[in-house]
C-alpha cells in the first residue's frame, strides 16, 4: 500500500539479529522466520525488507524504500546517495589495514603493493584522497586468507575483537580507516517525512531506554543541593516532599553505566531507599 513505511533490515550477517531485536523493542511486528523476505505490520503501517545488508543502500538510494538500516562502511562503500540519519549503538567496528610484519608498517608503504578487502569503493576512495597508489584487490569475504594465497601484500578489513585478523598471523598498522556500526539511512536529500520521523522517534525512545535507567531516592533537604547535582536528570529531577518533615523524595533518570558509582555517592551523603528501575519505553 502507498502509505505504508517501507523499511530495509538485514536479512543476515552480524546486524540482522540486534536490528530485529531493536526495531521489536520500538513495538514493531517480529518475523518468525528467518528465511521470510517481507514482514507486513498493519498495526504500524509498516512493512519490512530483509535484504543483504550491502544492497540496503541502493534501495534505499534509489527511493524504493523510505528507509533501511545497515553497516555505515557498507553505506559508503555503496556510494549510493543516501545518508545516515541516526546512529543505532550495536555493530560496532572498525575498518582497518593489516598484513605479516604489520606492526612496523605505515600506510605510505603500500604504495605500489596490492590491497585485498570486500570494501573495494571504500578503499579506492580512502587511497585517492591521500594520493596512494596501491592496487585494491576485491573480494567477497575471508579476506584475511588473501595474503597467505599469495593474492594481496596487505588488507583491509572489519575488525571487532581482532581475533580473525590474529589467527590468521595478520597485525594491525596505520590509523583506523573508518569507525563503523549500524545506522539508520535514508535517501540523500529526502523530503521530511512523518512515518520516517515516527520511526526514529521510537527508535530514540529504545536507545534511551537501554542507555539509561530510573533513579528514585530521599534525601534530607541540607544535602538535597549535593544530591541534586549527581542527579541532574535530563530537563531536572522531579523533587517532591516526604511526609516526613525535613527530607525529600528525589526522581531522575541516570546513565545506565554509572549507576552504581551514583547510588554509592548518595549513599554517603545520607540519601537512602535508593532504587533503581529500568525504563521500558520512552519518548523524550
Ligand atoms: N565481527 C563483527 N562485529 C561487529 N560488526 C561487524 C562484524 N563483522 C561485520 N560487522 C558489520 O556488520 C555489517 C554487515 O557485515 P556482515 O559481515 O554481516 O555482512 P557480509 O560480510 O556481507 O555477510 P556475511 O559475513 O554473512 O557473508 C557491516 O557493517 C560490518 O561492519
Ligand atoms: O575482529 P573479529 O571479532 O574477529 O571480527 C571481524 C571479522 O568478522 C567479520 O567476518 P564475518 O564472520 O562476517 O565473515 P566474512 O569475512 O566472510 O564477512 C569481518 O569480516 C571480520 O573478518
Ligand atoms: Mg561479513
Amino acid at each position: 500500500m502507498a502509505d505504508q513505511l517501507r523499511i530495509a533490515v538485514p536479512n543476515k550477517g552480524q546486524l540482522s539479529e540486534p536490528a530485529s531485536a531493536m526495531l521489536s523493542e520500538a513495538g514493531y511486528r517480529k518475523r518468525k522466520d528467518s528465511r521470510d523476505l517481507v514482514l507486513v505490520d498493519p498495526d504500524n503501517q509498516t512493512e519490512f525488507f530483509f535484504l543483504r545488508p550491502r544492497d540496503i543502500a541502493v534501495y534505499v538510494g534509489e527511493g524504493i524504500l523510505q528507509a533501511g538500516i545497515t553497516g555505515r562502511d557498507m553505506l559508503l562503500d555503496s556510494g549510493a546517495a543516501v545518508e545516515e540519519i541516526l546512529p543505532l549503538g550495536f555493530g560496532g567496528s572498525t575498518f582497518r589495514f593489516a598484513a605479516p610484519g604489520g606492526r612496523t608498517m605505515t600506510v605510505e608503504d603500500l604504495q605500489g603493493k596490492r590491497v585485498a578487502t570486500s570494501f573495494a569503493g571504500l578503499l579506492s576512495s580512502y587511497f585517492a584522497e591521500r594520493g596512494i597508489d596501491a592496487r585494491v584487490i576485491p573480494l567477497d569475504g575471508a579476506v584475511e586468507s588473501s595474503i597467505q594465497l599469495g593474492v594481496a601484500d596487505a588488507v583491509a578489513d572489519v575488525v571487532s575483537t581482532g581475533t580473525t585478523l590474529r589467527n590468521a598471523g595478520l597485525e594491525i598498522f596505520g590509523d583506523p580507516i573508518l569507525e563503523s556500526e549500524a545506522v539508520v539511512i535514508r535517501q540523500q536529500g529526502a523530503e521530511e517525512d512523518t512515518k520516517v520521523e515516527g520511526l526514529l522517534r521510537r527508535l530514540r525512545g529504545v536507545l534511551v531506554a537501554r542507555d539509561y535507567v530510573m533513579m528514585d531516592y530521599d534525601v534530607e533537604a541540607e544535602r538535597l543541593e549535593e544530591a541534586v547535582a549527581l542527579t541532574p536528570g535530563m530537563e531536572g529531577p522531579t523533587v517532591s516532599p516526604l511526609r516526613r518533615e525535613g527530607w525529600s523524595a528525589v526522581r531522575a533518570m541516570v546513565p545506565r553505566r554509572s549507576a552504581q558509582q551514583i547510588m554509592d555517592d548518595l549513599w554517603a551523603l545520607g540519601a537512602r531507599a535508593i532504587l533503581v528501575t529500568d525504563i521500558y519505553a520512552c519518548r523524550l
